[in-house]
């Protein structure tokens, strides 16, 4: 396994996940492999394998630079060698996959690997590296009136023999077919369903196009019918060229598997000669994900989050810890995890393991090794080849302290004092001319400006101007260290002052720990979180619009909350002996938890507790074996707000439901009034709730009723083998309605739908055979803003222009 981290990080991750926590959704355009989202009479996967074989077939072995999969493709579209609309929309799904640590070459390879892998076929071995071309290469793909003669000059002129050049074409018309539209002299028009004409019987990767070319029935357009008599009958004169001794040796399925596997893996490994291929890509069987440090109020502590993602294809894990060292090496300490998800790839499984920690900013963190205990006993720690999973602390982006508004980035970073000066980084992608529909990658720095001290760290600021969020990338660097590759489209509108609520990484946790306390609470738990930052919360603070108001007499200090709603604290208890104190629901926000959000989700429960700072526990009875505690063991503070405990490790900051106030119905109003508020002015237009009497309702996620001229049309299903809005899709791990709605309105579309919390899809028409279901059905909340709901598995919500009624 590679050392993490790796060149090949991005592209394993886009590679192996496909569905479920974290998936990048590469896949779910070529799902099911006879999937297309422009419509019928197209093969978004057969279009993935074509590309593949058009950008390599430029390559001239014999004159430097030789060429290959090098995405000069892009440059070419408008060459008579590139006939279809299937290379423009493959480049422009590609693009929004593209990126300083993933290249549209890349991007192509793994096309192919996908499109191959999904209909059904082999494993094409996949490697990484390759770098992109930056213009149109030579020309030189065959065209299926070529003489047998040029089709061998030309193969051979890519580095393929005779037998090669067969399996190669054999194995790429195991998929897709031949449009009358494109190649009206080898399907006429109106002869083919959709004027789309298959090589073979079937959709899928097999040995049909062998097997049906030498005993029939034959359907391979490129080897039959008028493509005869206009000399484009390809296939057969490709097939012919050894008297079909190799096409011979392919019938048989696992044969032609075999022999795939290895012809495409050399076709995606034809490349420039200065290019260096990784190791072929096998999922690392441990490996962290959106590893975070993020700066708290005080400068005391340093929260560290993320999860680590384990490899369950063959392991039943029961649990995953991680062991860290301190920044100059010693041992720190050990943190315990749980699930946070599931994910799947085509050949493999994943369970990531969530942790969020505070660990004091002083001694701090360099790097840590993960245990993973599996139910049979047996026990494994991972050591990245050694020398542990590295993590720098020199310097963190502060995302909640971080924001754009109106195209304006204003970055926050905590850097160490004794590190280097830093420097904003930003990347954003570029359009190029119209006829390449594959953006640039502008780079650009901007210098930061010192602020306050906190603790060991001096907080930066800089802000810079971007034409737009999507696909924007920035970090910060100080000399060796960056905390780099955030996505500008995660950031909130608002930037939250440090010290006013915690400022963990993502901008959905702000909005929901923004809304849970008041304003005020800023200096106060500054001054009794620290010692020393007085300077910090003014300096910081001038970067923020809000936080003044405050001062409505009593400001909220660090303490056990008496009441909370209408639960009353009953004291900080232990953990049943063998089981939890409380069993009736359980929920995880490691970055958010608050008191009054543990409060909202266990609304109707006699009991809950939060544990471990993010944990909240629901039960209508406690375990007899949870007994009374020391009140000073619940000592974690409330990621969410600076001034509630939450419990520790093994200690529950237990409530009790008062007296007969009906906490149920409490929710729902108060809480959409937030979500149509959204991100922007949190505090300013959230109840500045009277934590004593009035209870104090923290958010719950609900249906956005409309964004701009679009309006919530209902939660609709998927059909089966084609998608209900299959126009355009725009999937991001910040998904919102507003970014779909933005996305799918550029058209604009008459629907957008969100589907799996990060989906977005868009249509002027629904596919027949999705159905209208009960809003209860879309109930996955938003990747990027959790009071909202984005549809569920296979479920939309769908969002329809002008109010037009369905
Ligand atoms: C002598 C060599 C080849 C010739 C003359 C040739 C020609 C063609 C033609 C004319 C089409 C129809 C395109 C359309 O109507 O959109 C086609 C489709 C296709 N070709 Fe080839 N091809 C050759 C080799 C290959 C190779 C080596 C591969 C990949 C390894 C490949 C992959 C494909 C795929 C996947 C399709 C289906 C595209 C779709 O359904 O949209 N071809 N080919």
């Amino acid at each position: 396994a590679p050392t993490w981290p790796a060149a090949i990080d991005e592209l394993e991750d886009v590679m192996v996940l496909n569905t479920g926590y974290k998936s990048r959704g590469f896949s779910s355009h070529i799902t099911p492999c006879s999937f297309s989202e422009f419509g019928v009479g197209r093969q978004t996967a057969a279009e993935w394998l074509r590309i593949g074989f058009h950008d390599m077939a430029t390559t001239n072995v014999f004159f430097e630079p030789h060429g290959g999969i090098d995405g000069s493709i892009a440059f070419e579209l408008q060459s008579g060698e590139n006939i279809g609309a299937g290379f423009a929309t493959s480049l422009t799904t590609y693009s929004s996959f593209f990126n300083t640590r993933l290249s549209i070459s890349d991007l192509i390879a793994l096309g192919v690997h996908a499109s191959v892998r999904g209909c059904g076929g082999p494993v094409v071995p996949m490697r990484g590296g390759r770098t992109d071309a930056t213009g149109a290469g030579p020309i030189g793909v065959p065209q299926p009136q070529n003489g047998q003669g040029v089709f061998v000059n030309q193969f051979t002129r890519m580095g393929f023999s005779i037998p090669d050049m067969i399996q190669m074409t054999a194995c790429g018309h195991a998929i897709g077919g031949v449009h009358a539209g494109n190649f009206p002299e080898i399907v006429p028009v109106g002869s083919a369903p959709n004027d789309y004409h298959l090589f073979d019987t079937t959709l899928e990767f097999d040995n049909l196009i062998a097997v049906q070319y030498l005993n029939g029935p034959v359907s391979d357009p490129l080897s039959v019918g008028i493509s005869v008599m206009n000399t484009r009958n390809s296939d057969f004169v490709v097939f012919n060229t050894d008297k079909n001794v190799t096409i011979k040796a392919m019938t048989g399925a696992p044969t032609f598997s075999s022999v795939c596997s290895s012809i495409l893996q050399r076709m995606i490994e034809t490349v420039p000669l200065n290019v260096q291929l990784s190791d072929v890509i096998a999922p690392y069987e441990v490996k962290p994900s959106g590893i975070q440090l993020t700066l708290l109020a005080g400068g005391t502590q340093i929260a560290f989050s993320g999860d680590i993602r384990v490899r369950t294809t063959t392991r039943t894990v029961s649990s995953v810890t991680i062991t860290y060292k301190n920044r100059t090496g010693g041992a720190g300490g050990t943190i315990t995890t749980t699930v946070a998800g599931t994910a799947s790839g085509f050949d493999d499984s994943f369970t990531f393991y969530g942790f969020s920690s505070n660990i004091p900013a002083v001694s701090s963190i360099s790097s840590f090794t993960v245990t993973v205990a599996e139910t049979d006993g047996l026990t494994t720690t991972f050591s990245n080849n050694g020398g542990g999973f590295p993590v720098q602390d020199d310097v963190m982006v502060l995302g909640p302290q971080s924001c754009l508004s109106n195209g304006n980035l204003t970055v926050l970073a905590a850097v160490r004092s004794t590190a280097a000066t830093p420097t904003l980084g930003i990347t954003q992608k570029v359009p190029r001319a119209a006829a390449t529909p594959v953006p640039s990658l502008a780079k650009a720095t901007a210098a930061m400006v010192k602020g306050a001290t906190v603790g060991p760290y001096d907080i930066y600021s800089a802000s810079y101007i971007i034409s737009s969020a999507t696909g924007t990338k920035f970090g910060v660097s100080s000399g060796p260290s960056a905390d780099d590759f955030k996505d500008a489209s995660s950031l909130d509108s608002t930037c939250v002052p440090l010290g006013s609520s915690d400022p963990s990484s993502t901008s959905s946790s702000s909005t929901v720990s923004s809304t849970t306390s008041t304003s005020s609470t800023s200096k106060s738990s500054m001054s009794t979180t620290s010692t020393s930052s007085t300077s910090t919360s003014e300096s910081v603070s001038t970067t923020s619009t809000s936080s003044t108001s405050s001062s409505t007499s009593a400001t909220p200090t660090l303490g056990h909350k008496p009441i909370v709603g209408s639960y009353t604290f009953q004291g900080c208890y232990t953990e049943g002996t063998g089981m939890r104190a409380l069993t009736g629901a359980v929920f995880y926000d490691y970055p958010a938890m608050t008191l009054e959000m543990c409060a909202t989700n266990c609304a109707g429960f006699t009991y809950w507790g939060v544990e471990y700072g993010g944990e909240c526990f629901c039960g209508n009875s406690l375990a007899p074996s949870s007994t009374l505690a020391n009140l000073n063991d619940c000592n974690f503070i409330c990621p969410g707000s600076q001034v509630e405990y939450c419990g520790a490790g093994n200690r529950l900051e237990l409530y009790q439901l008062t007296s007969s106030t009906s906490s149920t119905s409490l929710s729902s109003s108060s809480s959409s009034s937030t979500v149509s508020s959204t991100s922007t002015s949190q505090s300013t237009t959230s109840t500045t709730a009277e934590s004593s009497t009035s209870p104090t309702v923290a958010p719950t996620p609900s249906i956005v009723p409309s964004v701009g001229s679009y309006h919530y049309a209902g939660c609709y299903t998927e059909p089966s083998g084609v998608r209900a809005l299959s126009s355009a899709f725009y999937p991001t791990d910040a998904q919102t309605i507003e970014l779909c709605i933005a996305a799918c309105g550029q058209t604009p579309y008459m629907y957008a739908g969100a589907e799996y919390g990060r989906e977005c899809w868009c249509a002027n028409a629904f596919s027949a055979g999705s159905n209208l279901v009960g809003d209860g059905d879309c109930s996955m909340v938003c990747a990027g803003n959790q009071l909202q709901y984005c549809g569920a598995g296979n479920r939309l919500s769908v969002y329809i222009r002008n109010g037009t009624t369905t």
